[in-house]
């Protein structure tokens, strides 16, 4: 603010290609000009603005000017929370889904769609800095849900499992304890999960378009297409995100947090390094013997804790590249035949 004695508070709330939209009050969406550094879209190299240091939905920013015609953004505020996935592609990038939130709705519905390891994924991604997940079964009351089976499956979680039919006002009020007044919550779940119709009961109009899912495996067409923040009637503030096809960690997750069940027992482990494979004395794995845990979700801790690990070492990589060539007196770019990470 000392540097821009004129800009006024403002909130993100929509992302698109083409730049941001920003709301200075509930229902008061409008497009920003966004700092020149941040249209810089594309291939992210060596120097440029990393992509989770631009704004993102939630995010507080300064503004100056005025709509239609000068509102421009003038800066990025500090995050309080930022739900981050790893970006596709070949090079590490980082890709902030939500900034601000209290709360992730993970979102799945209780029909051919339900995948309690996409569930432990999801959570494992949402999880930290703050921000408490939840998970919300929809399509509860198609006659094939089955809430307690879907339950079961989901042992070991600590966190709230709700079931409830997204379309329906009685029952999507279960979500109420989590949408008080300036609280803001992010849906995040595959596609035809049923975020955009759930958003729509909460809203109580259809805001947001829905779309049918395919028969065979419950999956949507992607009908969301950009992600929005939307004020609530209970003066909640929700996100409502398009299906995510990939879920990659960015190595900065806590994976003992969301799997704390799994880490109290290999603290029992014969061997503090115990793989849980082979190794005898194995906690954990007497613990799927005994039948008190699932080995799926083993499995998939072992799967997901590999993945934070590579994604951890590639993120290290890329501190260290940036480090040195912030270095003075050092070229930004080393030549091409000196050894891969020497320094
Ligand atoms: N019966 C029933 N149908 C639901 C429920 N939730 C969602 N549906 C239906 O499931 C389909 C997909 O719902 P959407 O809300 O479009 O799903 P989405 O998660 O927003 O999907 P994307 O926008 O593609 O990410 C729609 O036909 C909804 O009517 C529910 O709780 N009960
Ligand atoms: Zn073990």
């Amino acid at each position: 603010m000392a540097s821009h004695p004129q800009a006024r508070p403002a909130r993100i709330v929509e992302q698109h290609r083409s730049g941001y939209r920003v709301a200075e009050a509930p229902e008061q969406a409008q497009p920003a000009e966004s700092l020149p550094e941040w249209q810089r879209a594309g291939s992210y190299r060596k120097g440029e603005l990393a992509p989770e240091q631009r704004p993102a939905v939630g995010d507080w920013v300064l503004v100056e000017g005025h709509a239609p015609k000068s509102l421009r953004i003038v800066a990025l505020l500090p995050r309080r929370s930022a739900i981050k996935r790893g970006a596709a592609g070949e090079h590490y990038r980082q890709q902030v889904i939500a900034a601000n939130i209290d709360t992730a709705f993970v979102v799945c519905g209780l029909d051919a769609d339900f995948n309690p390891r996409r569930i432990e994924r999801y959570l494992l991604l949402v999880a930290g800095h703050g921000v408490q997940p939840v998970v919300v079964l929809t399509k509860a009351d198609k006659d094939a849900a089955d809430p307690e089976t879907a339950r079961a499956q989901l042992g070991g979680l600590e966190v709230p499992v709700l079931a409830l039919n997204a379309k329906d006002p009685a029952s999507a009020a279960l979500l109420q304890p989590w949408l008080q007044p300036g609280h803001s919550v992010v849906l995040v779940g595959s596609s035809g999960a049923g975020k955009s119709t759930l958003t729509n009961t909460l809203l109580g109009i259809e805001k947001m378009k829905t779309g049918a899912v395919r028969a065979h495996d419950a999956r949507g067409r992607h009908t969301t297409t950009h992600r929005a923040l939307i004020a609530l009637p209970s003066g909640a503030c929700l996100i409502d995100t398009p299906g995510m096809r990939e879920l990659k960690p960015t190595g900065e997750e806590a994976v003992a947090e969301s799997f704390s069940d799994i880490e109290a027992l290999a603290a029992q482990c014969r061997f503090r390094d115990c793989r849980h494979a082979r190794e005898p004395g194995c906690a954990v794995r007497a613990a799927v013997e005994r039948g008190e845990l699932d080995g799926r979700r083993v499995a998939n801790f072992l799967k997901l804790s590999a993945e934070v690990a590579g994604a951890a070492d590639r993120l290290a990589q890329r501190l260290a590249q940036k480090a040195e060539a912030r270095t003075p007196g050092k070229p930004a770019r080393r030549p091409p035949e000196r050894p891969h990470g020497r320094r």
